[in-house]
């Protein structure tokens, strides 16, 4: 891009906009309905982590999962962006893990509250390399895993995607407008578990990243 780069999108302190429940492997595993509109959160640019520094386990979780995903990196910001345009709005993509207190989202499910101290904390947003556009041709069908000390975990395509990436762009857009080093997170399959402190984490999009992070204590 222009004065910075895009490729360190991480270090802009720009929006990461998540979407819930975009499969349905995964909405029933956990035995939530299968969404008939995309169900959004925010992560804060403090969750970012990259490799080389650890996933914190925050001290008020006994429960926290892993979700592989795929993310969309914007590269030229838009409101109400139409879906027959929104790719124009992409500027690649990253492999994402959307780190979860799956106990205290539960938590708050059951009381009707947000999710933000489930989702949003320190670390809970590893992230890969800037993956640039051109080596994701389509990425509507790639293929996504997860292995916890080398056991897989998770194993997914984004076809299998209940709203798909140019509808996903358009939408929320409508809502909340879009910018340049936006993060969107397309949601997980199914195959969420518990990590624990010391568990090596690797994930990867098929034959064009890996990544791997670290599970430690969060010193207090
Ligand atoms: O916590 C959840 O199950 C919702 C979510 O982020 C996802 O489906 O990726
Ligand atoms: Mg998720």
């Amino acid at each position: 891009m222009t004065a910075r780069n895009i490729t360190r999108f991480w270090e802009w302190g720009r929006k990461i906009i998540c979407v819930g429940r975009n499969y349905a492997d995964h909405a029933k595993e956990l035995k939530n309905a299968v969404p008939t509109e995309p169900i959004l959160f925010l992560k804060p640019p403090s969750a970012y982590v990259t490799e080389g520094s650890p996933i914190l386990v925050p001290l008020y979780t006994s429960n926290l999962h892993h979700e592989v995903e795929l993310g969309v990196v914007i590269g030229k910001g838009g409101t109400a962006i139409l879906q027959s345009e929104a790719m124009e709005h992409v500027a690649g993509y990253a492999l994402c893990l959307d780190m979860t207190a799956r106990d205290i989202q539960d938590e708050c499910k059951s009381k009707g509250l947000p999710w933000t101290l489930a989702k949003a904390f320190n670390t809970s947003c590893p992230v890969s390399e800037f993956i640039s556009k051109d080596r994701i041709p389509d990425p509507g069908n790639v293929k996504l895993w997860l292995k916890v000390n080398d056991q897989l975990r998770q194993s997914g395509c984004t076809s299998q995607m209940i709203f798909s990436i140019p509808y996903l762009i358009s939408y929320i857009s409508d809502f909340i407008s879009l910018e340049e080093g936006d993060l969107i997170l397309t949601g997980t399959p199914k195959g969420v578990s518990a990590v624990q402190e010391y568990d090596e984490l690797q994930a990867g999009i098929e034959d064009v990243v890996t990544m791997s992070f670290k599970v430690d204590r969060q010193d207090n």
